[in-house]
C-alpha cells in the first residue's frame, strides 16, 4: 500500500515528517482548552474539556452512551460550531479559519457511510470537484488501492457494496481531500470483525504516514488495538487521558467501571 508515497496524494504524507512521534512534550495537532457545551435548564454535555491532541497520534475516546463525546469529536472541525478560544488546529482558533478549508484539513468519517449518487470514483472525486480540482482515473485508482479496493469498484454504485466496502469508499472520499486530521464517530459499530479489521489497519497505516486521528469508539478492545493515547469521558468531563497501554490503571470510579463491563 505505497500509494500515497508519489504523485498527487503526496503532501498528505509530508504532513508531520519531521515530527519525533512521542506525544509526551511532542507539539499538539490540536488543543481544546476549557471547552463547555451548555444544554437546556442548565444541563452541560461538555463540561470544561480540557484535551491535547497529539500529532500524527491516534487518540481514542471512550465513555458510557451520552457522555459527550460525538459532541466533542464535532467540536473539531465545527459540525457542532465551539465557542471562540476553545478548540485550536496548530495553534490557531479553529473559529476565525473558513469553515470548509477547515473540514477539508478536518475530514470526519460516520458511524455508518452515505454514499453520494453515482459510482464510486464520483464520490472519491466529490472533495475535489468542490475545488475545481479533477482527479485522474489513476489518482482515483491510488486512493481506492490505498482503501483496499480494487479496480473493479471504480465504476461500481454505493447500493452494489457491503456496508464495509461503502465504508471504505467513504474514508477514500475523505481522503481525497487531503486531510491532516481525521475523526471517526463509531467507524467500525456497524461492520463485521473482518470488515472491522480492515479499517483498524488502514488507521495505522494512515498514523505510520503522519495523519493525526480522533475516533470515538465504544470498544475498549478496539481502543487498546489501535489508540496511543485514550480520553475517558463521563458525564461531560475528561476525567482522564492515558496512553492506551495505561487504560487499565485509570482511577475515575465511573471510569473503571466502564472499563470492567466493556468489551
Ligand atoms: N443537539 C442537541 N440537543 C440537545 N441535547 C443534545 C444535543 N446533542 C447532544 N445532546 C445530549 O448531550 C449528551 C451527550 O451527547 P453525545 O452524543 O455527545 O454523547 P455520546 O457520548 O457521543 O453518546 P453515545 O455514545 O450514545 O453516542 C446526551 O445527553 C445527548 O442527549
Amino acid at each position: 500500500m505505497e500509494n500515497f508515497e508519489d504523485g498527487a496524494r503526496e503532501h498528505l504524507l509530508s504532513v508531520n515528517v519531521n515530527e519525533n512521534g512521542g506525544f509526551n512534550g511532542s507539539e499538539s495537532k490540536i488543543q481544546v482548552k476549557n471547552l463547555t457545551r451548555s444544554l437546556d435548564k442548565g444541563v452541560s454535555t461538555l463540561q470544561n474539556a480540557s484535551l491535547d491532541i497529539p500529532r500524527g497520534k491516534i487518540m481514542g475516546i471512550i465513555g458510557p452512551s451520552g457522555s459527550g463525546k460525538s459532541t466533542l469529536l464535532r467540536a473539531l472541525n465545527r459540525l457542532w460550531e465551539p465557542p471562540s478560544g476553545t478548540v485550536f488546529l496548530d495553534g490557531k482558533d479553529i473559529t476565525s479559519l473558513d469553515v470548509l478549508l477547515l473540514r477539508r484539513k478536518v475530514g470526519m468519517l460516520f458511524q455508518l457511510p452515505v454514499l453520494f449518487e453515482g459510482t464510486v470514483a464520483d464520490n472519491v472525486r466529490y472533495g475535489p470537484q468542490l475545488q475545481g480540482k479533477k482527479l485522474s482515473d489513476q489518482e482515483v485508482h491510488k486512493l481506492l488501492t490505498f482503501a483496499d479496493l480494487d479496480s473493479s469498484f471504480f465504476n461500481k454504485s454505493g447500493s452494489e457494496l457491503s456496508v464495509g466496502q461503502a465504508q471504505r469508499v467513504a474514508l477514500a472520499r475523505t481522503l481525497a481531500n487531503e486531510p491532516e486530521v481525521l475523526l471517526l464517530d463509531e467507524p467500525t459499530s456497524a461492520l463485521d470483525p473482518i470488515s472491522t479489521q480492515n479499517i483498524e489497519d488502514l488507521l495505522l497505516k494512515l498514523k505510520s504516514k503522519g495523519m493525526t486521528v480522533v475516533m470515538v469508539s465504544h470498544s475498549i478492545k478496539q481502543i487498546q488495538r489501535v489508540a496511543d493515547v485514550v480520553c475517558l469521558l463521563v458525564g461531560g468531563e475528561i476525567v482522564e487521558v492515558l496512553k492506551s497501554e495505561q487504560l487499565s490503571e485509570a482511577k475515575h470510579p465511573m471510569a473503571r467501571r466502564f472499563l470492567e463491563l466493556g468489551s
